[in-house]
Formats: C-alpha cells, structure tokens, sequence
C-alpha cells in the first residue's frame, strides 16, 4: 500500500526549475531512497512531502493528507529529520528532547528513544558538545519523537567518518523493523546501495530511473571489469587478442581489463596460459555509480556543502 504519492510535482524557484514533473510513490514499511547529485531536486522534493514548500503543479498525498494543505495533521504523522545546526547550541539533548515530547500528545518516552539511540550518557551534554555522530542521533531521535508514521531523513550521514556512518545505517534499519516508512534523501551511492529497498534515481529536476538497486543494476548492460596486480610487466597483447577483451588499462598499479562475457575466466586462463603471475584477481561488481553513468551519460559527482 502506497503512504506516499507523488504524481507531476513540480517546483520552480525563479528562473530555476528544480523539480521537473517528477512521480513516484511509497510504500508502506519501506525504505526509499531520493538519489541523485547536487541541486538534483531531492531536498524540494521532500520539502513538499512534508508541507514546508509549495508545489507549484501536481499532486502529493501522504497518507491521505495533502501536506501544504493540511500541514497541522501531517504534523502528527510524519517527523521529518532537521538539518544541522537547528539547535540553540546550549540546549541539553534531554532538554531538546522533552521540548520536542511537548509538542505532541501521544509521543514516545525520551529516555526509551536516548537509550535506543545510544544517548542516554549524553542526557545532560550541551548541543554545541555534541559529536557529529551524536548530533546526528540527537536529530533523529527528535524526528521520532512524536511516534512518526512516516520518517525523513535528509543527508543523514554526511559528515560522519565510516563507522559512525554504519552505526546510522544500522538505526535505520532498526527504525524500519518497528513499522515506520522511511524517506531517506542521500547522494551516497553506498548507502543507497545498502540501505533502500528502493531507490528514485534524480537528476536535474527529473527522475530517470525507480528499482531495487539490485534492480538498477542488473538492468545495466554496462561492460564488466576484471583487476589483477601483476608480478611483472606483461605483453597486454596475451588479453587484448581475447574475444572478451575491450581494452587493458593500469589504474594504481593494477592491470585493470574492461570487457564483455565470462571476462573473469578468460583473463584468468590466458594469464596462466603465457606464465603470467598474478594475484588479487577480481571482477568488479557494477554499482549504482555505473547505473548512473548509463542512465545520464555523466559520472556521478557530489560535493559536500560547506
Ligand atoms: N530557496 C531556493 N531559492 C532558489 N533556488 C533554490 C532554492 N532552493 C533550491 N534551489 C535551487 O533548486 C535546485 C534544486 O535544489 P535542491 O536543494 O532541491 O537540490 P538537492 O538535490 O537537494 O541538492 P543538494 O544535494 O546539493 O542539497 C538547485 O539548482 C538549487 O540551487
């Protein structure tokens, strides 16, 4: 069952169309995933699902609800994640919490959420004293509070060095495993990858693709990659008289070998064939950065903002 429907959304600030008649919808328990590079869109578009932007054309329920129109009920059913550093910077994380709780009749217990959340030692520590892994947690743990049907992540882990970043993944998870539908925003193929049941690929105002990410990627016609680091130099010849072979190339040391069919075997059987050494042999597995290339003919790029 679809929580959110988003038919023709469209979005313009200015001269800029940001959200260009973009559709999809939600289900029920899932998590799903807004892709896509810098100014894609995602952000407008999840600021219409939680009713703080305006669309200028097309249609969006979220749980029966039209979010600009019926802003103060959305309210009790979808919690939406704040972006960093929305808090005064001397606010307790307990007193954030509570302050929070107030604004909902029947939200959850705050210690219950800090102790899943990993922050119950933290109850008296100051925003401004926060980790960035910790704060993130903490804006969490406020976009739950009021017992959400519906949760918005936005750029959840920017920032967070890797382990932080798994730990987050992990809440989601835990998040989803209680019934909540997550929309989570993200320019890390990784975490889309890992994370999302399934993922709207964005780009320039437009969604160009909407699967599993198994789905995106098995759907790639994209030429596979074996890589090797070789003992010595090597006759290239030996592979790119190969069937197989497209082309040899060295990236970092390695010998890497972009081709089509059972690429792995034949690269494998030919280097043993001429008494080539080699170890780390590896096919490279496509990813949702090759799905990208495929469906916008540009490499993925994304910067962090400031
Ligand atoms: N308030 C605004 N006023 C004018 N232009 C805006 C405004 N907000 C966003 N834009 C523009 O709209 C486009 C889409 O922006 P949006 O923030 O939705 O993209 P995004 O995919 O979330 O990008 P990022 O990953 O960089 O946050 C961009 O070109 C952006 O510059």
């Amino acid at each position: 069952m679809a929580v959110i429907e988003v038919d023709g959304l469209r979005k313009r600030y200015g001269e800029t169309l940001a959200v260009d008649g973009v559709s999809f919808g939600v289900d029920q328990g899932e998590i799903f995933g807004i892709l896509g590079p810098n100014g894609a869109g995602k952000t407008t578009i999840v600021e219409c699902v939680e009713g703080v932007r305006r669309p200028d054309a097309g249609r969006i329920s979220v749980l029966g609800l039209d979010p600009w129109r019926d802003r103060a009920k959305l309210r009790r059913v979808l919690g939406a994640q704040m972006q960093g550093g929305a808090l005064p910077e001397k606010l307790r994380v307990g007193e954030a919490l509570a302050l929070y709780r107030s604004f909902y009749a029947d939200g959850a217990d705050p210690e219950g959420l800090l102790a899943d959340l990993g922050l119950t030692a933290k109850r008296d520590t100051a925003y401004e004293d926060l980790s960035g892994g910790q704060a993130q947690r903490l804006s969490i743990a406020l976009a739950l509070i009021g017992r959400p049907r519906i949760a918005v992540l936005d750029e959840l882990t920017t920032g967070l060095d890797p382990q932080a970043r798994r730990d987050t993944w992990e809440l989601v998870e835990q998040i989803r495993d209680t019934g909540v539908t997550v929309l989570l925003v993200t320019h890390f193929m990784a975490e889309a990858q890992r994370l999302c049941d399934r993922v709207a690929i964005v780009d320039r105002g437009r969604l160009v693709a909407l699967d599993t990410p198994g789905g995106l990627i098995a759907g790639l016609d994209a030429p596979r990659r074996v890589r090797f680091r070789a003992a010595a130099p090597f006759d290239h010849a030996v592979l790119t008289g190969l069937d197989e072979v497209a082309e040899v190339g060295a990236e970092r040391g390695e010998t890497v070998v972009t081709g089509t069919g059972d690429l792995l075997h034949a690269v494998s059987s030919a280097l043993v064939r001429h008494g080539v050494v080699a170890t780390e042999t590896r096919l490279e597995h496509a990813t949702l950065d090759d799905a990208f290339l495929a469906l916008t003919g540009r490499p993925f790029e994304h910067r962090e903002k400031e």
